[in-house]
């Protein structure tokens, strides 16, 4: 068992706040979640402020980080925990500059040691590495596979998040090579029982890993 591997809800590609706030406070209230990303692509800039109005004050109250995807100066604006940027995005030492020190920032770097290395040795506070299965939610060009969550942790103290495609049935793996955190959105929002079902399964998948 590898019981500091901990869940990283990423919100669905779409929503309502209001009503996803609902399921959101379940999916909270079923298990052990260490951060929330919103991620919500092609909107404008007071949708996500909208969004993040409604659904930051659930995720904060519940002591869970709350990090924004993509716009580290909305992040900083309006009392995010974090920022998550991504290699096409605004790149880590101006995000850093924008939400400051005290801030999460975590970078994604697909399945490249490379990106992660510079990633880490430039003070991100995680790397992201995936997609390690396939995904329906976005369209991926990089594959992962365990074998660099081993030799991250092998290498690093920085913690490092697996992405794409994980499941409660297919997470052992990921949790046994070394993943620090699954960062999670189809599994859990489109659960059959439910997210507050998917948080229980991860946890328990977890746990047996
Ligand atoms: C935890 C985590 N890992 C990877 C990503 C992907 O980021 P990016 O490559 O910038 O792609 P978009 O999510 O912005 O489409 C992520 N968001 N979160
Ligand atoms: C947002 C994102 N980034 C990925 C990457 O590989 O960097 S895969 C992905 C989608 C994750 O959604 P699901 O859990 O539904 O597969
Ligand atoms: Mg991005």
């Amino acid at each position: 068992m590898k019981a500091d591997c901990r869940l990283y809800l990423v919100t669905p590609p779409a929503l309502e706040p209001a009503a996803f706030a609902v399921q959101l406070a379940a999916a909270l209230d079923a298990g052990d979640v260490a951060c929330v990303q919103l991620r919500l692509k092609d909107v404008d800039d007071d949708t996500v402020r909208r969004a993040i109005d409604v659904l930051r004050p659930v995720v904060q109250s519940r002591e869970v980080a709350f990090i924004l995807n993509d716009h580290p100066r909305l992040a900083k604006e309006t009392g995010c925990d974090g920022v998550h940027v991504g290699q096409s995005d605004t790149p880590y030492r101006e995000a850093r500059k924008i939400v400051g020190a005290e801030a999460i920032v975590g970078v994604t770097c697909h399945d490249s040691r490379h990106l992660a290395m510079e990633a880490g040795e430039d003070g991100a506070d995680y790397v992201a590495f995936g997609a390690f299965f396939p995904t329906g939610t976005k369209q991926v060009e990089h594959h992962a596979t365990p074998d660099v969550l081993t030799w991250w942790q092998e290498m690093m103290e920085i913690p490092c998040v697996a992405i794409g495609g994980i499941t409660p049935d297919n997470c052992g793996d990921l949790v046994r090579a070394g993943a620090d955190f699954l960062a999670v959105v189809s599994s859990v929002w489109q659960h059959p029982d439910g997210p507050a079902a998917a948080v229980k399964a991860f946890t328990k998948a977890i746990a047996e890993a």
